[in-house]
């Protein structure tokens, strides 16, 4: 077997290891293998700290929190009086730019406070140890690509008219009214956040599917809540054009029809990071998916590894991914592993109100497979907790084993995110009944109210 591990430094190079970007792919692993003693450098070409803190989960997120609140004011409506407040677009923006401005400098002071070399600047391999940054060569060990993704671009007439979800994040004035093009998370996202603060909102699917991975039946839970709320959809769109007029744009789409806007986001995924970094030039393997790994997270380069979003895997690209792929690699260059990565089951959300959120057996795998046993409740008619909060949708399903043991589950609700936080530790633990009953949560309390129902 190869060895991937060590700090064999000597004079030959600049670095143990040398990171090509500065998002959770590199820093959660760079700074404890800094720790370490490991002589680490990172090459960054824009923000430190990657798309999560600044074009993604922290920026989105701190524009959601009072359209979360909104909605659950919306639920009560008749507990208050006076109409129902639109979230104001540029209060929130500034609240976000308070939020999220301080990070990089906030990552980049961790960074070196560990000894890390920052480099700014577009790095691209030279050989199996090198790497080429503004004109100059820094040679390591090994070399981490961690370069994530960038937003896909739908080819059509006029494509330039349209933006990405990073201009999105950064609107000044809010567009009154929006067209989203793709349906998945960002579409559903984003849609979410704009139509909260008055904007008219379209989103246009490629086929009648959103948000692929999600269990549909609660999918359309969610879409039929949209819809209420006044987002529209247009199912099999098949766009074919941008156009501009003199109020604003025009998005061709099936047989010769147009729909009007003044905005357009082009929400149709993300793209790896792949492109000028001389990857074929030293023989690192990748196709459109990402980059080619093992299960040591090795490219077809020994020297040469790969970290979050830019791995072509099927894991979900999600920051803990990303964190834990940095994680393992600081294990097996420190030796505390010579284990291939083992992955855990991987939580996942999409932060629409209601948000939809999963972890392990999915509903789908388990419904045909006599192994498996779904328990589904209706909790906004059966569940107290959730009807003090006049929760309107809140579904969830759990998934046991034939030994009684939870595997999977799915949650539709406003606080889908933290109920399925609470299972991921019962799931990738697996605690006895004895420890279970140990366990003991606030009452009331989300935890407490999921824990009751295992
Ligand atoms: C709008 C949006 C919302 C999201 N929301 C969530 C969420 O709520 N929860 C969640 O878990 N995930 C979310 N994600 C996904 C999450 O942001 C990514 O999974 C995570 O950032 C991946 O980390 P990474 O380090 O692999 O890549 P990135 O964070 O993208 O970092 C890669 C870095 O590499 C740099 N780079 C690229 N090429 C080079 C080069 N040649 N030289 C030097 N530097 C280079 C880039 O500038 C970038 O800073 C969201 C993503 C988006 C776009
Ligand atoms: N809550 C979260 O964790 C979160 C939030 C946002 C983004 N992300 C990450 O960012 C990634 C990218 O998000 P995304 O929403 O851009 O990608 P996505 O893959 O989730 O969705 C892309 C959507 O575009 C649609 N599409 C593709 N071509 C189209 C066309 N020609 N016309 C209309 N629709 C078309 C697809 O059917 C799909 O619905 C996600 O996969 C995820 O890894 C995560």
């Amino acid at each position: 077997m190869t060895s991937h591990g060590g700090n064999q430094m000597t004079a030959k190079y600049d670095y143990d290891v040398l990171y090509l970007g500065a998002g959770h792919g590199t820093f959660d692993g760079a700074v404890p293998l800094a720790q370490k003693g490991f002589k680490i450098g990172v090459v960054e070409a824009d923000k430190m700290g990657g798309t999560c803190p600044n074009w993604g989960c922290n920026a989105k997120i701190a524009l959601d929190a009072p359209v979360l609140i909104r909605h659950q004011q919306q639920n009560m409506s008749d507990l208050f009086e006076g109409e129902l407040p639109k979230v104001n677009w540029k209060n929130n923006m500034k609240h976000k730019h308070d939020v999220i401005d301080a990070l990089p400098d906030m990552i980049e002071g961790l960074v070196q406070s560990v000894g890390i070399d920052v480099i700014h600047g577009f790095g691209q391999l030279k050989d199996s140890h090198t790497v080429q940054v503004n004109g100059e060569e820094k040679t390591a060990e090994k070399i981490v690509i961690a370069t994530g993704l960038h937003p896909h671009k739908l080819m059509v007439d006029g494509h330039e008219l349209a933006h990405d979800s990073q201009e999105f994040l950064a609107l000044d004035e809010l567009p009154e009214d929006i067209t989203i093009i793709g349906s998945g998370y960002i579409g559903m996202e984003f849609a979410s956040i704009a139509q909260a603060a008055g904007a008219n909102v379209t989103v246009m699917m490629s086929h009648g599917i959103v948000l692929r991975n999600f269990y549909q039946p609660y999918v359309t839970l969610i879409v039929d809540q949209m819809k209420k709320d006044g987002i529209q959809f247009i199912e099999n769109a098949n766009v074919s054009a941008f156009e501009q007029t003199t109020s604003g744009y025009v998005v061709k789409y099936g047989d010769n029809q147009e729909h009007a806007t003044k905005w357009i986001l082009d929400a149709t995924g993300r793209t790896p990071n792949v492109e000028n970094m001389g990857l074929e030039e030293v023989g690192v393997e990748y196709d459109q998916t990402g980059i080619k790994v093992n299960g040591y997270l090795q490219t077809s380069v020994d020297s040469i590894y790969a970290s979050g979003d830019v791995i072509s895997s099927s894991q979900p690209k999600l920051t803990p991914t990303a964190a834990f792929e940095s994680a393992y690699l600081t294990q097996l260059f420190s030796r505390e592993t010579s284990k291939e990565i083992d992955f855990p089951a991987v939580a996942s959300v999409t932060f629409t109100t209601p948000r939809i959120a999963q972890v392990g057996v999915s509903v789908d795998e388990a419904k045909d497979n006599p192994d498996y046993r779904v328990v589904e409740s209706d909790l906004a008619q059966t569940n107290w907790y959730y009807q003090a909060f006049k929760e309107p949708i809140a579904k969830r399903s759990l998934v046991f084993d034939q030994n009684n043991q939870l595997v999977g589950a799915t949650e539709v609700s406003q606080k889908a995110d933290d109920v399925i936080n609470a299972l991921v530790p019962i799931i990738e633990l697996k605690p006895t009944k004895e420890q279970m009953g140990r366990m003991i949560h606030l009452f009331p309390s989300i935890a407490s109210d999921v824990f009751s129902s295992l």
